[in-house]
């Protein structure tokens, strides 16, 4: 090899579009330039207008756009890819340089801002002499044509119209972190079209920057949510060095794997590049519990998983499992796991448990019980059955109604581990509606008694009984290695073999894990934290913690302070969304928008700078006649979805479209009537999402609301959208009068709800009801 070849990832992301042939072309174009970049088939020559650029042969028809980037430390040159093009579309006006701000390599391409505005600046763009073809070559300021992704008409704006970034200065822009070509024109968008346009294929950060002015944010706020994350310390002369800038740069290394890579396309991207500020989340070393928050589809839980795989590769050798990467959903473990064994290797994966929540709490609960001692869990609408027959027996005037006191013990008993009536009588009760006065909880309490030593008769437990059954193992556990970890310091270390406590189960007592990751951290309860919490020492990267509150869809709040976790300091926050356009976001924001979230601790947390670089249709809200006509509506949406799926694409290849369709719907009953009403009425096949991920073979999968926590689908109906099933008022209406607090927080719920099944989408989104419309939607 005497030339090292990386790939710019914006280049990397236009190959895995481009036709088959010329990616094979574009492999041996690769294996002959690290051979032998001079070699005559290749024909590399300096671009006219940026002596940074080269341009090299692929085929007759297509250019490599190269920058040379210094010599490595092994003494080979090295060069990026960063496009690769028809050489119709290799013009003067192309250039690369580096990021005042990000201290990256960008190339810039004067196409993508669109004709109208290019005008406006008075720009022509100039075909490089080498690429002109005989024709052109005799009208040589012929306009070139202009990349196919910036090829969208764009009527001319108004010559009088205002420019939309009106507020901003060039040199706020600078400031900001634009790429400097780029500066004068951003200036003169002055419509969305054009603002988009120019954001499809601007550079990464000059791409957020806009995004985020264009979307009302002032300078002071892109400067703090997006240009300072993203920014690194440069030293004096950066603007030259390509070598070191290299180095900073997302790119993917060249070598014979660039077949498989280029196979795997866009689904590869999250394993390479993260974006920096999700880079420096992952990477920093914390002095102890550290958190990442971020609207929905920011890469939370991506980057929990590199988090995962970075303290992985960070452990001593060994064969036990030092780290724990934990979720609250059942079906999102499979996915964890999956998604972790294609990041790191084998070996490393072997370091880490991967476990569901309550799975981990029935793991120390099956180890701490005797044989044929373990209780049988019960669902919660059969325990208040059980407490409803307490009531009966033991209240007899009927002070107490079973939905309150099953919230009670929940929220404050259980929610606190309330373990003693001392305790309950001096408890705060933050979020619930009714205040007791100290003979009200005495009787609470006995009541309370009454039912959970009739559940133990029964040998069966709640979740949350058995979670918090575990945490108190746990935290007894901790305080025993703490005990024996004090007693040996007052004695100046050694062995503790005189002491009384010397069983080898002691002894050899240790932590249950180094590091824990946790993510869907909003609907752990407080039991969970304190079972987490336990099974870490404290000390640095110990708890690491992905989650939005505006997605907790169970009714769980907890002060990560109170159950002895620390993260003030160490949270960050993420804006970018990955997965969903600007036109949903923008939709499902307004869903939560005027409530008020906490921030898993004191504070609280907003959707501030939350924005996507992705666009596509506005997201449709459709009034329907009645339940026949909604399910008409929505099989004719599913089939022309279904038809725009497997368009063939330019090579000629098919999508299938199973599972990139779903349906989401409030409660099981309904997904049922769905899945039944499409599949006999339309002929439309459906997969139902249960705990264990789909079940059944069909097409479009069907779910509940809850169930579709942490997915995505590229096309996405939510049905039944209407007022009296979010919110269920049949359900909540009572607590209106009887329990205010209750009340806001079942609305909140619903809302959260709501607002996740939204957020799922990619591409697309429809939402429709018949009757009156859920107060929820953006519609009023
Ligand atoms: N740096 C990245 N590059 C490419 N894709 C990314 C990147 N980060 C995230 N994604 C993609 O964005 C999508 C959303 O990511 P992820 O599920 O981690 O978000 P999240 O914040 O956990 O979402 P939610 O809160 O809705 O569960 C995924 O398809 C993921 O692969």
């Amino acid at each position: 090899m005497t030339a090292r070849l990386s790939l710019y990832q914006k280049a990397e992301n236009e190959l895995y579009k481009m036709d088959s042939s010329v990616k094979t072309k574009f492999y041996d174009f690769c294996h002959l330039f690290r051979n032998d970049p001079g070699h005559p088939k290749l024909d590399l020559k300096p671009l006219k207008g940026d002596r940074r650029i080269y341009h090299a042969k692929i085929d007759p028809s297509y250019r490599a756009l190269l920058a040379p980037a210094g010599v490595g430390p092994d003494g080979v040159e090295q060069w990026l890819v960063v496009a690769v093009r028809h050489r119709k579309h290799v013009y003067e006006e192309l250039s690369v340089a580096i990021n005042r701000v990000t201290g990256e390599i960008e190339f810039v391409d004067l196409g993508v801002v669109g004709q109208s505005v290019l005008k406006r600046a008075g720009i022509q763009l100039t075909p490089d002499p080498a690429e002109r073809v005989p024709l052109e070559a005799a009208a040589v300021r012929e306009p070139v044509a202009v990349p196919e992704f910036a090829a969208v008409s764009t009527p001319d704006a108004e010559p009088s119209a205002v420019p939309l970034l009106a507020a901003c200065t060039a040199d706020d822009l600078r400031r900001l972190g634009v790429a400097e070509a780029l500066v004068e024109v951003s200036l003169l968008v002055t419509s969305d079209d054009e603002l988009d346009q120019l954001v499809a294929g601007a550079p990464r950060l000059t791409a957020e920057v806009l995004t985020g002015l264009g979307a009302g944010m002032s300078v002071e706020e892109v400067e703090n949510e997006i240009t300072r994350p993203a920014a690194t310390v440069l030293e004096p002369g950066f603007e030259d060095d390509m070598g070191a800038a290299l180095i900073r740069t997302a790119v993917t290394t060249v070598d014979d794997d660039l077949r498989n890579v280029l196979a795997e396309g866009d689904f590869r991207a999250w394993k390479v590049y993260l974006h920096p500020t999700q880079r420096k989340i992952v990477e920093r070393n914390y002095s102890g519990a550290a958190r990442v928050s971020g609207g929905p589809g920011t890469g939370k839980t991506i980057v929990a998983l590199h988090r995962t795989a970075r303290l992985a590769a960070q452990l001593q050798p060994g064969r036990d499992k030092p780290i724990l990467l934990t979720t609250y959903t059942k079906n999102l473990t499979a996915d964890l796991r999956s998604r972790l064994s294609s990041l790191i290797t084998p070996d490393l994966l072997a370091r880490v448990d991967i476990k569901h929540i309550d799975i981990l709490a029935q793991g120390v609960l099956n180890e701490n019980s005797a044989a044929g001692a373990q209780r049988s869990l019960i669902g919660d609408a059969q325990a208040k059955e059980v407490l409803g027959e307490i009531l009966f027996e033991h209240d007899p005037q009927r002070r107490w109604d079973t939905e309150f006191l099953f919230d009670e013990w929940e929220q404050v008993i259980l929610g606190q581990s309330l373990a003693t009536r001392q305790d309950y009588f001096k408890a705060r009760r933050p979020g619930m509606g009714r205040a007791l006065t100290r003979p009200e909880r005495g009787s609470v309490w006995q009541l309370l008694e009454q039912f959970t030593l009739r559940l133990n008769s029964m040998k069966r437990e709640t979740w949350a009984q058995s979670a918090e059954r575990a945490a108190r193992y746990e935290m007894e556990r901790a305080r025993k290695i703490r005990e024996r970890a004090d007693r040996k310091a007052e004695i100046g270390g050694g062995d503790l073999k005189h002491l009384d406590d010397n069983s080898s189960a002691i002894r050899y007592l240790r932590h249950r894990y180094q590091h824990i990751v946790v993510d869907e951290a909003q609907d752990l309860s407080a039991a969970h934290w304190k079972m987490l919490r336990a099974m870490a020492a404290p000390g640095p990267n110990d708890l690491f913690i992905a989650g939005d509150t505006h997605q907790r869809i169970y009714d769980r709040q907890v002060t990560l302070s109170t159950v002895g976790i620390n993260i003030r300091g160490k949270a960050s926050k993420l804006t970018l969304s990955y997965r969903t356009t600007q036109e949903i976001l923008d939709q499902a924001a307004k869903v939560v928008g005027d409530s008020t979230y906490d921030d898993l601790d004191d504070g609280t947390e907003n959707l501030s700078g939350y924005h996507s670089l992705l666009r596509g249709p506005a997201p449709e809200f459709v009034a329907c006649m009645d339940w026949d006509d909604e399910i008409t509506r929505l099989a004719a949406r599913l089939k022309l979805w279904r038809e725009e799926i497997t368009r063939p694409g330019e090579d000629g290849t098919v999508r299938d479209p199973s599972g990139a369709m779903a349906v989401c719907v409030a409660d099981g009953d309904m997904a049922g009537r769905v899945a039944a009403d499409l599949s006999l009425k339309h002929g439309i096949t459906t997969a139902t999402l249960t705990k264990d991920g789909p079940q059944g073979g069909g097409e479009v999968h069907i779910g509940t609301m809850h169930r579709f926590k942490g997915l995505e689908y590229q096309k996405l109906a939510i049905v039944g959208a209407s007022d009296g099933i979010l919110p269920r008022t049949a359900l909540i209406e009572k607590f209106a009068h009887t329990d205010s607090k209750r009340y806001e927080r079942e609305l909140k719920q619903s809302r959260n709800l709501l607002f996740v099944a939204a957020t799922r989408a990619r591409d697309a989104l429809l939402i429709s009801w018949h009757g009156a419309p859920s107060p929820f939607l953006p519609i009023h």
